[in-house]
This record gives C-alpha cells, sequence and structure tokens, in this order.
C-alpha cells in the first residue's frame, strides 16, 4: 500500500542514457527548472541521505534559471487525495518540507502538488507561458510515477521537457533505468547534469559567442586581442560564464586568448 523502504544507489552515468528520439537542444533562454517532490516525507524513505541526487539537483541551480517546486501538502483528507489513498495509504502527514539544501529561494515558486503531474490543478503551464518559458528541466523523485507523469504533460503542453538522469531518483535502479527509456521514447531529451551544464559550451558555442563581440571575424586560433577584444568584454563573458556554472578568471582566458584557448579554459574549469 504505502511506498517501501528503499535504498540509495549509484544514479546512472552518461553511458547508460537511452538514444534520444527529439532533437530538442537546452537554451537557458527558454528553460524553467522543476525540483519536483524533493521533500523530507519522499525521500526519508531510502533510510538515509541521497547526497549524490541533492548534490546534483543543487548543481544545476547554477545555471540560476527561472525555478519551481512541487509540494504535497500533509494530512490531505480522503476525498483531496482521491485514488492516492487506494494506491498508497493515508500519504504525507508531516515532514512535509523540501529538504534542507534544495529549500526554496523566495525568488522560486513552490506549487502545491495533489496528484502525480505537476500539471494537474497548478498553474505551472501558465506560469512558464508567462515567463516566456517552452523548456522544462525536471529533476526529483520519483523517475516512474511523477517525474513521468509530469514530463508526459509537458509534452502535451507543448514543452520541450530535459529529464536529468542522475538528478532524478526512484523505487530502485532497475526501475530508474527503464523509466529513462520510456521518457526517452515517449516525451523527453534524457540527459545528464555534466552534459547540461557543458550546453552552449561547445567550441561552436564559444567561437559564436566571441565573435558576436568583434567588427571582423577572427579565426579559431587567432589572437583575440590584437582583433580588438578589449578587457570589459572578456570580463563580460567571465560573469556570463560563472552565472552558467563555469568559473574560468581572466588569467586563465589571457594564458591563450583565442577562441580555441577559451574553449580550452571553459573545458578545464568543468
Ligand atoms: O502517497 C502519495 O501521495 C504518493 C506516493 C508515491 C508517489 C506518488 O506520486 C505520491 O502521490
Ligand atoms: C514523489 C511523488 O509524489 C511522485 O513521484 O509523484
Amino acid at each position: 500500500m504505502s511506498i517501501p523502504t528503499l535504498d540509495i544507489y549509484p544514479l546512472p552515468t552518461e553511458a547508460e542514457l537511452p538514444k534520444p528520439r527529439v532533437p530538442w537542444t537546452f537554451d537557458p533562454n527558454r528553460a524553467a527548472l522543476l525540483i519536483h517532490d524533493m521533500q523530507r516525507y519522499f525521500l526519508d524513505f531510502y533510510g538515509e541521505e541521497f547526497g549524490e541526487l541533492v548534490d546534483n539537483i543543487a548543481q544545476l541551480r547554477k545555471l540560476d534559471l527561472p525555478t519551481f517546486y512541487t509540494a504535497q501538502p500533509p494530512k490531505q483528507s480522503p476525498d483531496e487525495r482521491g485514488l492516492l489513498s487506494d494506491r498508497w495509504g493515508p500519504g504525507i502527514q508531516d515532514r512535509e518540507d523540501i529538504v534542507a539544501p534544495l529549500a526554496p529561494a523566495s525568488s522560486d515558486v513552490v506549487l502545491t502538488k495533489h496528484r502525480y503531474s505537476a500539471f494537474h490543478r497548478t498553474d505551472l503551464a501558465e506560469r512558464l507561458a508567462a515567463a516566456g518559458r517552452d523548456q522544462l528541466i525536471i529533476t526529483g523523485v520519483y523517475a516512474h510515477i511523477g517525474i513521468t507523469a509530469t514530463a508526459l504533460d509537458a509534452f502535451s503542453h507543448g514543452i520541450e521537457t530535459f529529464v536529468i538522469a542522475d538528478a532524478i531518483a526512484d523505487f530502485g535502479r532497475g526501475r530508474h533505468v527503464a523509466a529513462l527509456e520510456h521518457l526517452s521514447a515517449t516525451c523527453a531529451v534524457v540527459t545528464t547534469l555534466n552534459r547540461l551544464l557543458d550546453s552552449g559550451f561547445g567550441l561552436a558555442d564559444v567561437r559564436a559567442q566571441v565573435l558576436a563581440l568583434l567588427d571582423e571575424p577572427a579565426d579559431d586560433d587567432e589572437n583575440l586581442i590584437d582583433a580588438g577584444l578589449d578587457s570589459i568584454r572578456v570580463m563580460g563573458l567571465i560573469e556570463d560564464w560563472k552565472e552558467r556554472g563555469h568559473n574560468v578568471t581572466f588569467a586563465d582566458l589571457a594564458a591563450d586568448p583565442t577562441i580555441r584557448g577559451f574553449h580550452a579554459a571553459l573545458e578545464a574549469a568543468r
């Protein structure tokens, strides 16, 4: 009836990602982050801290995306819980707060969740539309239940969904990997934390970002200072990359002030 006793497990790796079926690419200007049901009640079933899961979700906050949480209310009546009671019993009674390392910031939105999907009886779809966000990065628990229901619902709302394989968790590793395959086969890009954080930092991305700052084109190995890239613009690049989770210093970039050198410095700062 209730959620079983669970064990923490090593989260899936990049090598275990399912084959992609959709061509969507993450765009930090289009995306929002969803931290799904990371309440102490649901994490308690693992019997110990799921450190890898919590740490990986915390890292995604570096992207500084509009961030939404879902949280189920405690002590719901049978009427409020509907059929959830038939499957899961009385449900959450206490410890409904979000685990401390992921506590919402004042700028975050916490949605009260009533059923498996985060869209059910919430204004998540309206809020995403109002924020001009048509991509959703989904993290949290549990992969084969609320994560899957929410991702399928996002798909139906026309939202490109990215499920982070090592920032979600399930009743067990086998179920987790099976959920990833189902998500990839039906409604989402299934990726990893590092792949997402590295999005936008390929050589082509760095080339485009740097050339946009120059009056004239420059080759990948051309000295950018000689090509007119001034220190103010370099500091602007550093700030933008820092906000997106990549800390490089002015000295790192000055060591090899070329497009290829900037990309190498970003790779080293991963
Ligand atoms: O008890 C519940 O309400 C639940 C148990 C397990 C996962 C479900 O999403 C949640 O609604
Ligand atoms: C944890 C939970 O409520 C869900 O998987 O939907």
